[in-house]
């Protein structure tokens, strides 16, 4: 298995909270206790460094613009201080409900953002950008096929898929997909299910990426990338939203690993 490392490049590891906003959208209230900057249990602070971004072969995620020496190119600058800018908005419309689906979960709850057009804007954006730093931007990242997984993978999955050019094809719940597929099995961190995907969806070599909203325990994700592979699809990678740390579930996974948030450091009955 796989395992995480460290970013090496600060400029774009950090939450840190820019004047300029390039993304045109103002940043969170700093002033709110509950605001993107306020260091809680389930949050690091915006001062700490993100360590989500990272791939997980034990090396930085190259960026694919020309970098003059010494330092980044102006336009991975630019892109790396609008990522930050919108990560501080996106991490302060998340909600934590303790105890939910089940006892001991800290559920996540994403769905503020999708209610707020501007920052539903910026979430693309910064996928989009995230994409960037490993891929390229757009059509330059060379992904042929976004694969999104049931439900929540599939708020955003398509738009970004347009976004890169790329075509969206879902991972859906057993039972929901008709004509021949192939199924996986998984654990979660609330329960068990099966995956499917349509056999024909994917040509043989096409660069898949997967995406989903969460991360935590991994086995979603792994079940995704097994399933890719088995209809012949070339795995590049995986985008989140967010990853609940103290899961650790991107060890679960054998292709690089990018997250916009990390969170949950502990578990909730261990705080
Ligand atoms: O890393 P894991 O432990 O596998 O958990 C992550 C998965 O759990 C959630 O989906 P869920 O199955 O709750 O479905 P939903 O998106 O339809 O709510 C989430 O959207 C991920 O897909
Ligand atoms: N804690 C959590 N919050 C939201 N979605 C999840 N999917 C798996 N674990 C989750």
């Amino acid at each position: 298995m796989a395992s995480s490392s460290s970013n090496t490049n600060p400029s774009s590891s950090s939450e840190h909270i820019s004047s300029s906003n390039p993304a045109g959208v103002p940043l969170a209230d700093l002033s709110d206790a509950h605001g993107a900057n306020a260091a809680t249990a389930d949050h690091p602070s915006a001062a700490k460094p993100d360590p989500t971004i990272t791939n997980n072969s034990n090396t930085a995620i190259p960026p694919h613009h020309h970098v003059a020496a010494g330092g980044q190119s102006t336009a991975a600058a630019a892109g790396s201080t609008a990522l930050a800018g919108i990560k501080v908005n996106l991490r302060s419309a998340l909600r934590q409900y303790p105890d939910f689906p089940s006892p001991g979960i800290l559920f996540e709850d994403i769905m503020p953002i999708f209610s707020q057009p501007k920052l539903f804007a910026q979430l693309l954006e910064a996928l989009e950008l995230q994409v960037a730093t490993s891929f390229g931007s757009g059509k330059d990242a060379g992904i042929d096929i976004v694969v999104g997984l049931e439900s929540r993978g599939f708020l955003f999955g398509p738009t970004l898929a347009l976004r890169l050019g790329a075509g969206f094809v879902p991972v859906r719940k057993q039972g929901k997909l008709p004509g021949d597929c192939e199924t996986a099995g998984y654990t979660k961190e609330y329960g068990q299910d099966f995956f499917q995907m349509q056999k024909g969806a994917i040509q043989s070599g096409q660069r898949v990426l997967i995406v989903d909203d969460i991360i935590a325990t991994g086995g979603s994700a792994a079940a995704a990338g097994t399933l890719v592979r088995k209809l012949g699809g070339q795995l590049v990678g995986y985008l989140f939203l967010m990853e609940l740390d103290f899961l650790k579930g991107r060890d679960k996974l054998d292709a690089p690993v990018q997250t916009l948030l990390s969170g949950q450091e502990e578990a909730l009955n261990k705080k």
